[in-house]
């Protein structure tokens, strides 16, 4: 069994900060747990309004606190996001995430972040040879 507090790994490397500026996010759970996946506690600041598409993993994000919306570039369909909203990019979906108030969420990453991962430009994260 592992357990872990947000509190302290927010103390750590475990927490990432957006070098763009939209977000952070504290990756509790990472690749070298071997659970198949990876968890995370994102904040996502008011007005960020970034693209992002994840060619290499399946997202689901929960939305705990915040209001914003997600535009999914496929159809440009707007999907508002609040508390109690899940999304899921099941299909690698290319889309902008706005935040009109601070939003804090969970989420869920398939294969599993090896911790260190920030967006390229295409709002994707590599896939990467083991480090840690
Ligand atoms: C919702 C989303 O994908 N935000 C970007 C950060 C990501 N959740 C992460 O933890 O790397």
């Amino acid at each position: 069994m592992i357990v872990r507090t947000l509190a302290e790994a927010a103390q750590t490397n475990r927490k990432i900060v957006s070098p763009d500026g939209n977000w952070d996010s504290t990756r509790l759970l990472l690749k070298d747990d071997n659970m198949g996946f990876s968890f995370h506690i994102t904040t996502i600041f008011k007005g960020a309004d970034f693209q992002m598409h994840y060619q290499n993993h399946l997202e689901s994000v929960y939305c705990m606190s915040g209001r914003g919306e997600i535009v999914r570039l496929e159809d440009n369909k707007v999907f508002p996001i609040e508390e109690g909203t899940l999304y899921i990019l099941d299909k690698h979906d290319k889309h902008i995430l706005r935040a009109f108030e601070e939003m804090k969420l969970a989420c869920v990453f398939n294969p599993p972040l090896n911790g260190k991962e920030v967006h390229n430009k295409e709002g994707a994260y590599e896939l990467v040879a083991d480090t840690i």
